[in-house]
């Protein structure tokens, strides 16, 4: 039997506190492998695009603690990762008068003419359109054909397929997909975004206060989730949610009930820690962040 191949994208006790010395993610270990989709999961605030950030090597990790096919990025370079967040999405020349073709170009559209043309034909672009006359969703359709071209072989998706209509959404996620079942890449993709994804993520990573709760497999814990329930746990959305969609709802309502009202905590270099008043009457039983 051949070794199987190592994994993509490897985090070891991963720790990043901001300038300002808050934290921003603790002692994360995360092993994904070649060809995985995953889904980072968590309410807002919970380290979702700092954990992005220090993948994409925007943000100078612990030497030692990320490992990107093998290599640690900031010794070896960051060749064939992409990442796809805000300061990306708000670059200027894209509302300028300058047309879809000459962008594409730009991007090496013309070195990967296939590649451009399945996204021109994915995302529903007009080559025509002139960027300064476009809507937002249409706008942001070419931005990911551009910042889709080049091939990659790690893509970090911080969520910006927002503005897309649920058509193009889809396709979008089905032809990141199919990148992944014909060659050897692997995604994170940071949503709040849950249509669509039935079926999509192999792997599911659940964050809250900067730390990782749990994560796997998605198929295991969605089977954990269908035991839970079959033991008496109450579903939680409307009927006609998604059994991940069912999960993640869970994830949110207990990491609320585990971190308490906003007003009533703050977080330091030490973590979470919480103000001495008032919790109780909020009907919380605030345990601290996850050890
Ligand atoms: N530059 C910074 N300096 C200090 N704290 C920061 C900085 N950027 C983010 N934070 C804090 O780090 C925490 C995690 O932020 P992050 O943007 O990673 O969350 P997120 O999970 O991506 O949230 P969302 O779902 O809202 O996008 C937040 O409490 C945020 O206030």
């Amino acid at each position: 039997m051949p070794n199987p191949a190592p994994p993509t994208i490897e985090t070891h006790d991963l720790t990043y506190t901001f300038p300002d010395r808050s934290n921003g993610v603790s002692h994360i270990s995360l092993s994904l492998p070649p060809r995985s989709r995953t889904l980072l999961i968590g309410a807002n605030g919970a380290g979702k695009t700092t954990l992005l950030r220090l993948l994409a090597g925007k943000r100078l990790a612990p030497r030692g603690t990320i490992a990107l096919a093998g290599v640690d990025p900031f010794t070896s370079g960051l060749e064939g990762v992409t990442y796809l967040g805000l300061e990306w999405v708000l670059n200027a020349i894209v509302r300028t008068d300058i047309g879809v073709d000459e962008l594409l170009r730009s991007v090496g559209g013309d070195a990967y003419p296939e590649r451009r043309d399945e996204l021109v034909s994915v995302l529903d672009i007009d080559t025509a359109w002139r960027m300064h006359a476009v809507s937002d969703g249409e706008r942001r359709r070419v931005q990911l054909a551009m910042g889709l071209i080049r091939p990659w072989t790690v893509l970090l998706l911080d969520e910006i397929t927002v503005d897309l209509d649920v058509w193009s959404r889809s396709q979008f996620l089905g032809f990141l997909r199919r990148e992944t079942e014909a060659r050897e890449c692997t995604i994170v993709y940071a949503t709040h975004i849950l249509d669509n994804l039935a079926g999509w993520p192999t792997h599911l990573v659940h964050m809250h206060l900067g730390t990782v709760k749990e994560w796997g497999p998605a198929g295991e814990m969605l089977k954990r989730l269908d035991e839970e329930e079959e033991e008496g746990g109450q579903v939680l959305g409307e009927k006609g949610n998604s059994r991940l969609g069912e999960l993640v709802l869970r994830w949110l309502r207990d990491d609320l009930q585990d971190r308490g009202p906003r007003s009533q905590h703050k977080r330091g270099p030490e973590g979470w820690s919480y103000l001495q008043h008032g919790i109780g009457g909020y009907g919380f039983e605030p345990k601290g962040p996850p050890s």
